[in-house]
């Protein structure tokens, strides 16, 4: 998978304005997501181990978001022979010729069809896996509701939504607390204060987050009643639904 090393914010006045998933970013992002969010790799092999429990036969899988192709390729490798067809999705162009490069690398007998497209468009039906890794947080908050409603209603019984966050935490000692030590993640994996600063400005209008308590009440007001959190790291969760 394409894995440049992270320089987009070292030098001063570098990449300002809001943070864009654009080509500069995905030519870097592998190595990006894995030093910024505690747990991603962790994360991605369980989308995997998921798959391998949860996927039925002749049903189709959504990753949301996909960027490079992360979740797609670890779930691919889990659910081989089952005739199932994976939709890769994601409006930022480059990351999905990206996504699509990264998926062609490997043999398989699992179909995958790749959508450049906003994942508020894109028809969800017969699924019995969706994946948000990280990308609820990017939509406007008045849109998650309707997106993780619609997601309900293309699930067959059975089926698993994966919902992977940065929180939001309401007490503010408690939300200091986890936001230094993601910091703390991001400086032992080599990032300076200058790049930590001004990704932190670039993102901050961008990437929105909600309270765990905000995602199990959309959750469960989109009818998954079974739901709950199955990883946190700090200030990042992964919830597990079943429909
Ligand atoms: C943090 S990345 C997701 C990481 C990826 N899921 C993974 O597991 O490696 C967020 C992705 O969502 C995409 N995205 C954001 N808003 C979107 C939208 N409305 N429609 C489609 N893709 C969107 C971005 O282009 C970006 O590639
Ligand atoms: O909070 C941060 O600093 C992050 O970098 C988080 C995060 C994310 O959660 O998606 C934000 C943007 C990049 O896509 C990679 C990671």
């Amino acid at each position: 998978m394409t894995n440049q090393q992270d320089t987009l914010f070292a030098l001063p006045g570098e990449h300002q304005g809001n943070f864009q998933f654009d080509n500069r970013v995905a030519g870097v992002f592998g190595d990006m997501i894995r030093r910024s969010v505690p747990g991603y790799s962790q994360i991605i092999a369980t989308i995997g181990d998921f798959a391998g429990r949860l996927v039925s036969p002749n049903t189709q899988v959504y990753d949301l978001g996909c960027s490079l192709g992360a979740a797609t390729l670890s779930i691919r490798r889990q659910v081989e022979g089952r005739n199932v067809c994976i939709h890769a999705i994601d409006n930022s162009e480059p990351m999905l010729a990206r996504c699509r490069e990264n998926l062609d690398a490997y043999v398989s007998d699992t179909k995958v069809e790749f959508h450049l497209a906003d994942i508020r468009d894109v028809a969800i039906e017969n699924a019995s896996m969706v994946v948000l890794n990280f990308t609820l947080q990017f939509l406007p908050p008045a849109d998650r509701d309707a997106l993780v409603a619609r997601i309900w209603h293309g699930m067959v019984p059975g089926g698993v939504l994966v919902l992977s966050e940065k929180l939001k935490f309401n007490n503010d000692a408690i939300q200091q607390l986890l936001d230094a030590q993601h910091l703390d993640f991001k400086r032992a994996n080599g990032y300076s204060e200058l790049e930590i600063s001004q990704k932190r400005s670039a993102i901050e209008n961008v990437l929105i987050p909600d309270t765990l308590d905000e995602h199990k009440a959309r959750l469960h007001q989109a009818g998954f009643t079974q739901a709950d959190l199955w990883f946190q790291c700090f200030n990042f969760a992964s919830m597990v639904a079943i429909k």
